[in-house]
């Protein structure tokens, strides 16, 4: 089999509310901390986000998942956020908290502590409500086909998000590279790409899935962005302290990446 299509098969038992679990309730989402990894995570985003250098009509998340605490400083610069995954199940998840189902996961404490740290003093349910209406289209996503969305997006996205998915599909480096590229052609010339992942990391648990993930560096991450012909604009990254070292996977940190696309194509 080839290890692509281990990937792919080891994503057919991917479980959303197992991934939640193991990422997004405490210990690693402890908002009682700065120090914490998800606080750094939203910190990175609402700093990135809030000078407004950042905006316009499109914004697409590459590989959203279950998750929408990623889009939470970026929604107030776009007219149209575009969520995307490979899986029907996460898109579905998507889907039923864009529409306010009952049932879904809680997302308040992040959104609650996002609207703290942009100190504009918005009632969280406002920046759920705009979120909300500016998630308009949920689609299939496979960062492997040269074309992720099947056709190109018109028009290109004026900015690309995306978070723990190239490195969490991708079984070496270059595969990883040249799945930067592809999703490099979702983007204007000018736009902008704001990347989080996971450094050092070979795997993650997400119920029955055990998924395969390439152990990244953070040169490989400065390499691959320079070789998808991007310049960096800020780079950090975030040790995982022992105590969030839980067993759901070996990550050892996380990294944040700001680049944009030059405007002569
Ligand atoms: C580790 S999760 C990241 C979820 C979320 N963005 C976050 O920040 O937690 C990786 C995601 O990549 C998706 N995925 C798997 N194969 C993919 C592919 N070939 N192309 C795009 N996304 C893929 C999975 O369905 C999963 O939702
Ligand atoms: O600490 N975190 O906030 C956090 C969030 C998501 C993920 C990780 C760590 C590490 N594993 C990746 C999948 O490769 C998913």
């Amino acid at each position: 089999m080839s290890s692509l299509a281990a990937v792919r098969e080891g994503y057919e038992r991917f479980d959303p509310r197992a991934y939640l679990q193991n990422n997004y309730v405490p210990p690693r989402a402890d908002f009682s901390s700065e120090d914490c990894v998800v606080p750094w995570k939203l910190r990175c985003l609402a700093e990135t986000f809030a000078s407004g250098e950042i905006r316009g009509r499109t914004l697409i998340d590459v590989g959203s998942g279950p998750t929408i605490y990623q889009l939470l400083s970026a929604c107030d610069h776009f007219e149209e956020i575009v969520a995307t995954d490979y899986l029907a199940v996460n898109r579905e998840e998507l889907q039923r908290w864009a529409r306010g189902e009952p049932g879904t996961f809680d997302w308040s404490p992040f959104i609650q502590h996002v609207c703290k740290i942009e100190g504009r003093g918005e009632p969280w349910q406002e920046k759920e409500r705009r979120l909300r209406g500016r998630l308009r289209r949920i689609l299939p996503i496979d960062v492997h086909r040269p074309d992720p969305l099947g056709s190109p997006l018109r028009p290109p996205a004026d900015a690309l998000l995306s978070a723990f998915c190239l490195e969490a599909v991708s079984p070496d480096r270059a595969t990883f590279a040249r799945a930067l590229g592809h999703v490099g052609s979702l983007l204007r010339p000018g736009g902008h790409a704001v990347l989080l992942g996971a450094l050092g990391e070979s795997f993650y648990l997400a119920g029955a899935a055990r998924l395969p993930v390439v152990p990244l560096a953070e040169d490989d991450v400065r390499g691959a962005l320079a070789g998808a012909g991007f310049v960096l604009r800020r780079f950090c990254s975030y040790a995982m302290p022992p105590a969030l070292r839980t067993g759901v996977d070996d990550v050892d940190g996380v990294f944040f990446a700001h680049a944009q696309k030059p405007m002569e194509a």
